[in-house]
């Protein structure tokens, strides 16, 4: 479904300074997958979210989408994908309704099917009760809904989010993933869904994969399972009395499976924690405390943790993903953001809300 080589984009900023935004990206969508790109502020998800809909040109590499090179087939790509953007529907003063019908219609239904479109919408995404409402006059969550309808006005086989659920509260986030995994599934062929996300556990609990991009490469491509046994491991916490902190490092050490160990000041004074990560850790935990206990080492403490995506990216770049969630800038992934320097491709059948404005409508209509 999504196939690129060495996908590149820079941004020239002024003569001396260029943005290398997006620097070989290599990946392959399989039709039907549920895909999250995972990465900290500035590391080139949305520019690459872009390139891939047609709305900036790469600098070099080459992008297949649906089958349709984004570069020479444009057109092709945006009829047969939908995206939401960053941006939302703020205040615009059309109803919601109005708004599903006429983004049909942008892309080539027919006023009544149009129409019966955006009913079929309006009730899978349960604003029903908002339909005949402005939508600057919708909450967070209701205007979220839309963006994801209009993404879906014309049925399209992938569906881009970009952040889809960023600034919604756990219950409008929660919500708004039961009807995306719902639309998923309505179609016959499921949908193809490739997201980018600022949430560790929504990535880990909906994706089927999970590509953690940084410094506009790729720098890990698997399931989060996957990921979160390869690249992190299990924590196995172990209390146990200073004296004995060595001899039960040694032994963690000697233990199958285990990767790294680390004694640090426990939380009482005089005790140690032994931190050991392991492919296995309950697993492993059972043979440690025998061992322990056959070197006359007693453990106070045993806690188990299994490792999230933040912990496989610490893993990867020595840096927390969590440090640089939305809403904290100058976290240490970010590179500095400027002003775009670069207008969207012109425009065509593409469902960002946030990337068709008025007078975009006006021309695609026209
Ligand atoms: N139009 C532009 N002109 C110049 N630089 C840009 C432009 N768009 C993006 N950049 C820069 O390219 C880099 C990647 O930005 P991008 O928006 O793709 O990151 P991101 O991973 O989506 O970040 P976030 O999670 O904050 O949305 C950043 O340094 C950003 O400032």
């Amino acid at each position: 479904m999504i196939r690129t080589q060495a996908l590149t984009k820079d941004f020239v900023v002024s003569r001396t300074r260029t943005v290398h935004a997006v620097r070989g990206i290599s990946l392959d969508v399989e039709p039907g997958e549920l895909v999250a790109v995972l990465g900290p502020n500035g590391a080139g998800k949305t520019t690459t979210l872009r390139m891939l809909t047609t709305l900036i040109p790469p600098t070099s590499g080459t992008a297949q989408v649906a089958g349709y090179d984004v570069a020479t087939r444009p057109d092709r790509v945006r009829a047969a994908i939908g995206y939401v953007g960053q941006g939302g529907a703020g205040g615009a003063s059309q109803l919601v309704r109005d708004e599903l019908v006429t983004q049909g219609e942008i892309y080539g239904l027919d006023r009544r099917t149009a129409r019966s479109r955006a009913a079929e919408l309006v009730e899978a995404l349960d604003l029903t009760e908002q339909a005949d409402r402005k939508i600057e006059s919708l909450s967070g969550g209701q205007k979220r809904r839309l963006d994801v309808a209009v993404g879906l006005v014309h049925q399209p086989s992938l569906l881009f989010l970009d952040e889809p659920s960023t600034g919604l509260d756990p219950h409008n986030r929660a919500n708004l993933w039961e009807h995306i995994l719902r639309m998923r599934t309505a179609a016959a062929e499921p949908m193809t869904i490739v997201l980018t996300t600022h949430y560790l556990d929504e990535a880990d609990t909906f994706a089927e994969r999970v590509i953690v991009v940084d410094h506009g490469q790729v720098i890990a491509d698997a399931t989060a399972d996957a990921l979160k046994a390869e690249l992190a491991g299990d924590l196995v916490t172990l209390g146990v009395a200073a004296k004995h902190a060595t001899a039960l490092a040694a032994i963690a050490e000697r233990a199958p499976g285990t990767r790294s160990v680390r004694v640090e000041a426990g939380a009482a004074g005089g005790a140690r924690t032994v931190e050991i990560r392991t492919a296995d850790g309950p697993g492993a935990t059972p043979e440690l405390l025998r061992a322990a206990d056959a070197a006359g080492v007693t453990v106070s403490r045993v806690d188990v943790t299994r490792p999230t995506l933040d912990d496989v990216f610490l893993n990867l770049t020595g840096r927390s993903l969590r440090e640089s969630s939305p809403g904290e800038p100058g976290s240490p992934g970010e590179t500095p953001r400027v002003e775009p320097v670069e207008t969207p491709v012109s425009t065509g059948p593409t469902s960002g809300r946030s990337n068709i404005d008025s007078t975009d409508k006006k021309e695609v209509l026209a």
